[in-house]
């Protein structure tokens, strides 16, 4: 039954993934049509997603009933934070943007809405239901930069941000969530089950929109 999680919520967003592969954002990154405005507008809310992304994690490091998963989820806080934000950092000044205007552009809706969906289904939820909230984050992204690894970018910028979650090191954070949930799919209730799948699929939704907001340089309409 373990390896049946995976395989089941996968196929609830299948189609989820192949049209986030299809997006021109997505496409883009590969073809080298993507503009640097929405890739710095991708960039800049990216920095606030992570953020929240990070408090969403430790939510569900608070809620781990093993310390070996409550370490797991601690240290994949400190990655979203540090790591990622050294990345932004680097690729935000390449694009010609210091902290100071980052920090001045404000959440846009998609954004919004994405963080506090995390931050209430982390919080609100049980443990299983928190971790199939923030999967589709780390999967969806293992699986798009190995996608986009197979074709490459020709523009430096976009390869750096590939090779990030193409790398072995995301891949096998990514693996050890995975080996989570399978465990957690295996033991849950046949509502608990239902739970995981609506969190999950829902935050699928919100990764293409994610990609989308930043495609249309989403702005707050009024
Ligand atoms: C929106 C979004 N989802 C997932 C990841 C992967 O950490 C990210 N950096 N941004």
């Amino acid at each position: 039954m373990a390896e049946r999680t995976r395989e089941l919520l996968w196929a609830d967003i299948s189609q989820i993934y192949r049209q986030i592969c299809e997006h021109p954002f997505v496409t883009g990154l590969t073809d080298g049509s993507l503009g640097q405005d929405r890739f710095r507008h991708y960039i800049v809310q990216d920095g606030h997603y992570l953020r929240a992304y990070a408090r969403a994690l430790a939510g569900c490091a608070a809620k781990a009933p093993v310390e070996s998963e409550l370490m797991m989820f601690a240290e994949h806080v400190g990655v979203a934070i540090a790591a990622e934000a050294e990345l932004h950092a680097g690729l935000l000044a390449e694009l010609g943007l210091g902290a100071e205007q980052v920090a001045a552009l404000p959440v846009t809706p998609t954004t919004q809405a994405y963080a506090s969906y995390l931050l209430a289904a982390t919080a609100s939820g049980s443990y299983a239901e928190a971790v199939a909230a923030v999967l589709p984050c780390y999967w969806i992204y293992a699986r798009v930069g190995e996608h986009l690894q197979r074709h490459g970018s020709p523009e430096p910028l976009f390869q750096r941000w590939i090779d990030t979650y193409a790398g072995q090191e995301y891949q096998a954070v990514v693996e050890a969530v995975l080996t989570v949930t399978d465990r957690l799919g295996a033991h849950a209730s046949a509502a608990e089950w239902e739970l995981m799948r609506r969190r999950f699929h829902t935050s699928a939704r919100y990764e293409w929109m994610f990609f989308d907001a930043a495609y249309r340089l989403e702005d707050w309409p009024v």
